[in-house]
């Protein structure tokens, strides 16, 4: 099992990357900082870290138990993991519950975020996405006819709507837990759908459908593919409602790796307090690093020339044999030939999705939010390194990528980048092998 501390041994740098805001869903709350109000805490402040610090005597409360190795457990308003085996049960046997911990999944700051207009706004207005969908409906639009459909998580409705359009399906249900639903309601009738498309306000989980669908159609993606967890809905509402054979919408998905130069980026964040109005920064550039690359940046757009070297595919989801437990933990691995001498400062991530076809010899309809195809809302995601390292044409990067789910903020993951980079035996100079290790945790 991967060891999630931090360790600093000889030729290792490690960071521990602090939480970010992610543009969708908006002000889903930083399970990394949490204040009073809500209900949530009583004014405490609460810090996670990766591994917790504690002494001989330390009582500590443990919320979790991911693995039989390592817990997440909380001293003195810090919360992180703990090996197991250092554990023993208080004496007076209790097991005590935070309170703070009432809602792992979020669900109020949640659905209300996806109660509003903003979001769907955003989507909406991201004709990448949306176009996409409405491709898939219309290439499919005759194997649909007569087809029970499932719109998981319908929002303002809009897959529905494209489908009662432009095809011919026995009925579509379209399932949304937020408030939105009540407008859905409104729009789908609005738009003369109502005998097609029935609006089920209910959290996927917990409606009663009448019968099993033909396909199950979803947008579920969040940034880095899986923030938000929206996908673990999906999946419980495929083994409970899809037919056998039945078709699911994605039908797989990918996140895309690449190493990359971010100058920008690290000319406006870090090389600013080398000199600025002639006067001597550099002392706050270690809180610089701390504060701007300990964290993932969110919607970030590269361009396809700082690509260092043709991208990877890392993790590979087929949304007919995923399982819920699948999510836990995801581990990829990459390797990178460097194309052009540069300074590596970083990894970008994106997603593709595809839907494969049901007519026969149909093309499969491609979601890719990477560089090289239209913008969409989600844009990419930067990790960057501590220190920008200059590669050269022929070296190698290599290493492995594991998603760890939040054991108890259930939208969340920690994402750990783990690599090495081998020089080209025509480059001598670099031909030493750093390691890095990153801990970023996604809200
Ligand atoms: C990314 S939005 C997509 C909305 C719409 N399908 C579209 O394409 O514009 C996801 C929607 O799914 C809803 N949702 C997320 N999880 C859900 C669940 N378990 N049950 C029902 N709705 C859910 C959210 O409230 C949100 O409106």
């Amino acid at each position: 099992m991967m060891r999630p501390v931090r360790s600093m041994l000889p030729g290792q740098i490690s960071l521990e990357v602090a939480p970010i805001r992610s543009e969708r869903p908006a002000n889903l709350r930083d399970p990394n900082l949490k204040t009073g109000g809500g209900g949530i805490s009583n004014n405490r402040v609460t810090c996670f870290v990766s591994q917790l610090s504690f002494s001989r005597g330390d009582r500590l409360l443990v919320h979790a138990k991911p693995s039989s190795e390592w817990w997440w457990a909380e001293l003195q308003g810090v919360i992180g993991y703990v090996p197991a085996g250092y554990l023993s049960q208080d004496a007076a046997g209790e097991e005590e519950e935070d309170p703070s911990i009432e809602d792992p999944w979020q669900d109020e700051e949640y659905f209300g975020n996806y109660g509003t207009l903003r979001l769907h706004l955003e989507m909406l207005s991201d004709k990448s996405r949306t176009e996409a969908y409405r491709q898939v409906i219309l290439s499919n639009s005759a194997s649909l006819s007569s087809k029970r459909v499932m719109d998981l998580g319908c929002g303002t409705g809009i897959i529905s709507l494209f489908c009662a359009q432009l095809a011919r399906p026995s009925m579509v249900y379209a399932v949304e837990a937020s408030s939105m639903a009540e407008y859905t309601r409104q729009l789908v009738k609005q738009n003369g759908c109502d005998e097609v498309v029935t609006v089920l306000q209910g959290r996927a989980e917990e409606i009663e459908l009448p019968e099993q669908v033909d396909v199950l159609v979803s947008e579920w993606m969040g940034n880095c593919l899986l923030f938000e967890f929206m996908v673990e809905s999906v999946l419980l509402a495929r083994d409970r409602w899809l037919r056998d054979g039945g078709t699911m919408w994605p039908s797989s998905a990918a996140l895309t790796l690449v190493p990359c130069q971010a100058d920008s980026y690290y000319a406006e964040k870090m090389a600013f307090w080398e000199r600025p109005y002639g006067l001597d920064f550099t002392p706050l550039q270690p809180l610089a690093q701390q504060e701007f690359f300990t964290k993932p940046k969110f919607s970030h757009i590269i361009d396809p020339c700082d690509c260092l070297a043709a991208p990877c595919d890392v993790i590979s989801l087929d949304m007919y044999t995923l399982q819920v437990g699948d999510l836990e933990q995801m581990k990829g691995q990459f390797h990178f030939c460097v194309e052009k001498s540069a300074v590596f400062h970083g990894f970008t991530a994106w997603f593709t999705v595809c839907f494969k076809s049901l007519e026969a010899g149909g093309a499969t309809v491609e979601l890719n939010t990477g560089p090289n195809s239209g913008p969409t809302h989600w844009k990419q995601t930067l990790f960057m390194l501590d220190r920008p390292v200059s590669v050269c044409a022929g070296d190698s990067i290599s290493g492995t990528i594991v998603l760890q789910r939040n054991p108890v903020w259930r939208r969340h993951m920690t994402v750990t980048l783990h690599w090495t980079i081998k020089g080209s035996t025509d480059n001598p100079d670099n031909a030493q092998a750093n390691i890095f290790i990153y801990y970023m945790h996604f809200i």
